[in-house]
């Protein structure tokens, strides 16, 4: 049998980091920077008031107090935005808002607080220092200077980063197209009625799921019965939109194992046995004129789920432009033995992990959830961890040392 980090590596040589576009910010949203980014521009653009208030000479305040207020007239009203460069001379001073160009002559600003607000004069019962509530330019961006790094993944923050210093768009690695397909006759949409033997499709929607958490655009589609013509059909109609495509089921030994069929004769897909536990039944190859990737992962779902995390999600970091670095992992002690594991396979047993601070070598538990079978989903939404046995061990005792790799939540 195959090992999992032969697996890992077969699936990731099929894949490249995705063409990089130039996109308007908000499309760009979750894209991968294929550049690093340098700004044209100082930020602050122009020395502004960082309050509303009153921009002044500091001098001109020499001794005032609350007993003995300052005034001075108002000779100007500067609102944010206001570009007709007024200067103050000594001995007056302007009334004006935050964000607004500080004008010349003035060499601090003094909040409202500190006066009676007055519109014609001022008092001002305070002194103040030189440099008071302003923003001075090039204090935030120096001209030049790199705002962000290339590989940074853009969210709300870079977004604002980007577009502060005057950029409409980012080039960028975009977010993969993955098409998801499932197949098996007896699959039903949920929200219809299941007849005998019948059972409600939901590994599509929990890869599409998976896929849209890991920063993708996800595409289900549906499913496609057990019949080869058709399913070779869909898989080279959904080609156009798809930078990798998903499928599962029918993949195993069956009679009707229709995605081995249809992808044995074309392409360069290999279906292996992987040492893992769940998710042995893999394959993984190319399809199609352009060579889209595809992997086939099992059926059974909790299969599919474990497939997902150790396999898929590695391809999709690299179509992405990022890291391929595995999910993080730390030491935690079984709360419950474990009373069997396959010798000579990986397993990733589902698991809850808690921090409890406790002493000893790691301050993290792992419960292993009850139901652990292939076909066994219930705990999936409870698990947040994958407890690793591995291949050579069959059982551990209560209190054991393991190492736990946890689950990325939905964002
Ligand atoms: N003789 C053998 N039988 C099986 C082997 C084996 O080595 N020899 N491997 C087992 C393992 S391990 C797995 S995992 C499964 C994988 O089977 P397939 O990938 O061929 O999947 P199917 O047979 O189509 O389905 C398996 C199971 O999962 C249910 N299923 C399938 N698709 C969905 C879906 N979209 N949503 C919900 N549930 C789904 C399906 O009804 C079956 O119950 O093979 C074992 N057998
Ligand atoms: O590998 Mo299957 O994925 O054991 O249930």
């Amino acid at each position: 049998m195959k090992t999992v980090e032969q697996h890992i590596s077969d699936v990731l040589d099929l894949v490249e980091p995705l063409e990089p576009v130039e996109l308007d910010l908000l499309s760009a949203h979750g894209g991968v920077l294929a550049e690093p980014v340098a700004s044209r521009v100082s930020l602050p653009q122009f020395d502004n008031s960082a309050m509303d208030g009153y921009a002044v000479a500091a001098a001109d305040l020499a001794g005032a107090s609350a007993d003995e207020p300052v005034r001075l007239p108002v000779v100007a009203d500067i609102p944010a935005g206001d570009v007709s460069a007024v200067a103050v001379r000594r001995g007056h001073c302007a009334r004006i808002m935050t964000g607004a160009p500080l004008p010349r002559g003035a060499d601090a600003v003094v909040p409202v607080e500190w006066t009676d607000g007055g519109r014609a004069t001022v008092a001002v019962d305070r002194e103040v220092r030189v440099g008071n509530a302003i923003r001075r330019s090039g204090e935030d961006v120096e001209k030049g200077a790199t705002i962000l790094q290339r590989g940074a993944v853009l969210g709300g923050a870079e977004l604002a980063v980007l577009a502060a210093v005057g950029r409409g768009s980012a080039l960028v690695h975009p977010r993969p197209r993955v098409v998801v397909l499932s197949t098996g006759a007896e699959l039903v949409e949920p929200g219809s009625p299941v007849g005998p033997g019948q059972i409600w499709e939901s590994n599509s929607y929990m890869l599409a799921a998976a896929a849209l958490d890991a920063g993708c655009v996800a595409y289900r589609h549906g499913f496609t019965g057990d019949d080869p013509a058709a399913v070779l059909a869909t898989i080279e109609d959904v080609l156009a939109q798809a930078d990798i495509v998903l499928t599962t089921g029918g993949v195993s030994m069956g009679a009707y194992d229709v995605v081995k069929e249809v992808l044995s004769g074309s392409g360069t897909v290999r279906f292996d046995k992987v040492a893992v536990q769940p998710g042995m039944p893999q394959g993984a190859g190319t399809v199609g004129e352009s060579g889209t990737p595809i992997l086939t992962l099992p059926g059974n779902p909790v299969s599919a789920y474990v497939s997902f995390q150790l396999f898929v999600r590695p391809a999709l970091r690299r179509l992405r432009g990022l890291p391929t670095d595995p999910l993080p992992a730390v030491h935690a002690r079984l709360t419950a033995p474990v009373p069997h594991s396959p010798r000579g396979r990986r397993s990733y047993l589902r698991a809850v992990l808690q921090y409890d601070g406790g002493e000893g070598a790691t301050p993290y538990t792992a419960r292993p959830v009850t139901r652990q079978g292939s076909h066994q989903l219930s705990a999936l939404a409870e698990t947040n961890a994958l407890v690793v046995v591995p291949e050579s061990v069959t059982e551990l005792a209560e209190g054991s040392v393991v190492e736990a790799v946890q689950l990325p939540a939905t964002p």
